[in-house]
């Protein structure tokens, strides 16, 4: 199947230090992909790279087959990709319908960018769809700043799901949540792949091979592995970097 993500020989260095050495990695449609590896090996700097947050030195990444190297964090969202900034695009002072409605003004052609937000229309039923999928009827009134932190992480799931992103990328999503909340975002990540593919970066072994169909391994830079969770787990030069054994 024609990869939703696929990047060629991406490449980035600070000063020396070479923090993505030539990964080249895909993400096929509607799986989870994951990339793990131990602190400091290039996870979230392969993410920027993605995301347009950073220029590469060298390599290409495409989306949906398109080239999106040089496109800037704007453009990817209209391209089709969305990420997560573990609760730092929400608005505290605002309820849980005010940030969807936001969110999904996207959906509304640009030329109601001036007007009263409408109550029909594209933007006000997505509001409406993803208060059903994420389970906040009752708190749709709610200043965000009173949810728990679980809640708050998983509005700003929904709120990346406003604008219908081909791709989804999320950092450690369960990051600072309770077992059961852990629990129930797994749960609604593994739902989300019929609408959406998914690239995550996680920590936490037990989440990466229960939620995983793909995960990429990096150390130092580089992707010492790729495969399935089982594969991953069983490559020597894994455990030997990411379990400490080998
Ligand atoms: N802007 C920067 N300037 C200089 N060095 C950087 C910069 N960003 C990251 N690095 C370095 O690049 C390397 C990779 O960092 P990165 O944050 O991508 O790793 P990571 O795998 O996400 O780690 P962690 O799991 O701890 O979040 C590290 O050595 C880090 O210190």
């Amino acid at each position: 199947m024609k990869p939703i993500l696929h990047t060629e020989n991406l490449s980035i260095a600070f000063g020396g230090l070479k923090a993505v050495d030539a990964i080249s990695m895909s993400a096929t449609p509607h799986e989870i992909t994951t990339v793990i590896g131990p602190n400091g090996a290039g996870k979230t700097t392969l993410f920027n790279l993605i995301s347009g947050a950073l220029k590469p030195g060298s390599g290409k990444v495409y989306l949906d087959g398109k080239d999106v190297t040089r496109f800037g964090p704007a453009q990817l969202q209209h391209a089709g990709l969305a990420r997560s900034f573990q609760i730092t695009n929400l608005f505290f002072e605002m309820t849980v319908r005010e940030n969807l409605r936001l969110a999904s003004q996207i959906l509304e052609p640009i030329s109601h960018a001036v007007r009263p937000l409408r109550r029909t229309g594209r933007a006000a039923r997505k509001v409406d769809e993803l208060i059903e999928r994420f389970d906040f009827h009752d708190k749709v009134h709610e200043q965000v700043g009173y949810l728990s932190h679980g809640e708050q992480r998983r509005l700003e799931i929904a709120m990346c799901l406003a604008c219908e992103p081909k791709l989804l990328m999320l950092d450690e999503p369960t990051q600072g949540m309770s077992h059961a909340d852990t629990d129930e975002t797994e749960e609604l990540i593994k739902s989300l792949t019929q609408n959406v593919s998914i690239l995550l970066i996680e920590h936490d072994i037990g989440i990466v091979m229960s939620v995983s169909d793909h995960v990429i391994v990096m150390h130092q830079g580089q992707k010492i592995a790729d495969g399935t969770p089982a594969e991953v787990r069983a490559n020597p030069a894994v455990q030997a970097a990411y379990f400490g054994h080998g």
